[in-house]
């Protein structure tokens, strides 16, 4: 056992639920961690041996600063690619009313846009998010001929799968990242920084990272989908808090995410469904601008980014 996992499994004795993917199958360290996890919304889960963070971590460190003169850093320079060359959430985006800037990209961009490295991080995240998920819908109340339909064929190609970076910048007067829900089904999501909070029953907890380990959030289509059967996923709601400076000692608190969402393709996905084992699968609202609207509500001022 390495020190790093013996510190994990500690950590996840207050409470919190923490899991390993081992032949497919997520084996979580207390006896009804699954029932539990499916309840708070969120759990950690073991990094897989070989899963190299130094590219996304030197991205997410370099992504918004200015390409340096005179030599080229294919980790710098990105605050010029946006939506309009990218496409709709595509690209840099700078908020207003929190901290964060971030540059969004989906899968069908990486091997233009993210250095070579980068692309190929992505790529692991991805696979580990879909093993990930694939793992959790073995474990609902949901029949495996029925998975492709009903998760908006999110587990293959045609899926939207987004890498996303956040850089929090201490010297803006906001909150960090505002109360949202995660729009999808399953988000992993790597930080090395406290700040992030999950609500819970109306209260707010400190989710501090663990070293090794990824936190993987279930978001809002997990949720609608298994609302009404047997294995209801919450989504989690959750927020950064705002990031004080540290004077240049400290770097600046970073965080990125591999989330998995249904295909944005009308033709493929109608939207988002709500299964009940009684009348099957029920189309509960299309997806794009469902997606619009949790990012739009989550970014203003005066909204959270719930449904
Ligand atoms: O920075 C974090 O810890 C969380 C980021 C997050 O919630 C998001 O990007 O959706
Ligand atoms: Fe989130």
């Amino acid at each position: 056992m390495n020190t790093a996992w013996e510190q994990a499994r500690t950590a996840s004795r207050q409470g919190w639920q923490l899991a390993e993917l081992h032949h497919g199958g997520l084996a979580f360290t207390a006896e009804d961690g699954l029932r539990r996890a499916l309840e708070d919304g969120f759990f950690y889960v073991r990094r897989p041996a070989g899963l190299d963070l130094s590219a996304g971590d030197r991205f997410a460190r370099g992504f918004y600063l200015p390409a340096p003169r005179g030599h080229t850093d294919p980790y710098r320079g990105y605050r010029g690619w946006t939506s309009e060359q990218l496409g709709p959430r595509q690209g840099y985006f700078c908020r207003d009313a929190d901290q964060t800037e971030q540059f969004f990209l989906t899968s069908t961009w990486w091997n233009r846009v993210y250095p070579v490295a980068l692309a190929r991080q992505a790529e692991a995240m991805r696979d580990f998010a879909l093993d990930i998920q694939r793992a959790v819908l073995a474990r609902l109340d949901l029949p495996r001929e029925l998975w492709h339909e009903a998760t908006g064929h999110s587990l293959t190609p045609r899926g939207t799968h987004t890498l996303t970076f956040n850089h929090f910048r201490p010297e803006v007067a906001a909150r960090g990242l505002n109360i949202h829900k995660d729009s999808g089904w399953v988000t992993v999501l790597r930080s090395t920084e406290a700040g992030l909070e999950v609500d819970r029953d109306g209260d707010w907890y400190a989710i501090d990272p663990i070293p090794g380990t990824f936190i993987v959030n279930f978001g809002c289509a997990m949720e609608i989908l298994t609302r009404s059967t047997a294995t209801p996923v919450a989504a989690v709601a959750h927020r950064v808090v705002r990031q004080t400076r540290h004077d240049g000692a400290k770097p600046d608190r970073f965080s990125y995410a591999l989330f998995v969402d249904s295909s944005l393709d009308n033709s493929v996905c109608p939207g988002l469904f709500s299964y009940d084992p009684r009348t099957g699968l029920q189309l509960e609202t299309g997806f794009g601008d469902f997606l619009d609207d949790i990012l739009d509500n989550t970014y203003r001022h005066d909204t959270t980014g719930l449904y």
